[in-house]
């Protein structure tokens, strides 16, 4: 199965501060693939690097072998970023059929995506509502919604279940599923545990650095720990992160 994102030698900065340290990664065609690090760890900057919403400072990004950043490649792209872009002012209904008109969805499939997608987050009984008057998770639901318009072969979600109740999460969780099977790429940051067990290889992130890579039952097995959580501490140990020997 050949590779959708390729990133070799990536390193980036902030102001002079090196937040991501030579991360190399490759994720094959059709995979659910988490990145999973603690708050500041760098999966936005890493995220935002693969889209092409950043260059970074060096290394290269290929999507489908070709290089990033790439105007053709952001239309096979679903991004849903940590805070949501989204126009308060506006009904659920016109905020899709703003980013489906962006996506150049033809008015009848505007229609039948904004219905399913709906459905999916559970917002069908509130899409004449404006924005305004929704919470933080039916937002965050809305965010995602549009980030699954244009049925991109590319999904990327920056925490997309942050606010989302846990009924709902597996709802989304299935449907994250079912499109995979349909063929979508998915990458997920996450730093919830129970998440990551659910993605089918994961790459830890710690303080920029990539410091394991593998399926969760992998990470258990090579670290000799019973959850994921200890293998995280165990790789981000001081003794094993600076050997090199990852
Ligand atoms: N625009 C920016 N300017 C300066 N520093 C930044 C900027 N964005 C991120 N950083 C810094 O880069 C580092 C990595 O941040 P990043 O947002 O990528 O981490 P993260 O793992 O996504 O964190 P979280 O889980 O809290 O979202 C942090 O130290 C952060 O403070």
């Amino acid at each position: 199965m050949s590779d959708v994102v390729k990133l070799e030698n990536v390193q980036h900065s902030y102001n002079k501060k090196l937040v991501l340290k030579d991360v190399n990664l490759a994720i094959p065609e059709g995979q659910l693939f988490g990145l999973l690090g603690p708050s500041g760890s760098g999966k936005s900057t890493l995220v935002k690097i693969i889209i092409g919403l950043l260059t970074p400072g060096s290394g290269t990004v290929q999507i489908e072998d070709k290089p990033m950043p790439s105007f053709k490649l952001m239309s096979e792209i679903g991004y849903m970023a940590q805070s949501d872009a989204l126009y308060n002012e506006l009904t659920a209904r016109e905020n899709m059929q703003f980013f489906a008109a962006l996506y150049q969805l033809p008015k009848q499939k505007q229609k039948e995506r904004i219905a399913e997608v709906s459905e999916l987050v559970n917002l069908s009984d509130v899409l004449d509502q404006t924005l305004e008057t929704f919470s933080g998770g039916m937002k965050r639901r809305m965010s995602l919604a549009i980030a699954l318009l244009h049925q991109p072969k590319l999904l990327i979600l920056d925490e997309p279940t942050v606010g989302i109740d846990p009924v709902l999460r597996a709802s989304i969780w299935e449907a994250f599923r079912k499109m995979q099977q349909a063929g979508t790429t998915i990458i997920i940051t996450t730093h919830v545990m129970d998440e990551a067990e659910k993605c089918d290889n994961l790459a830890l992130l710690r303080e920029g650095y990539l410091i394991a890579q593998g399926n969760p039952e992998d990470l258990r097995v090579k670290s000799g720990t019973q959850t994921l959580e200890d293998a995280f501490l165990y790789f981000g140990g001081a003794d094993y992160a600076h050997t090199g020997n990852r």
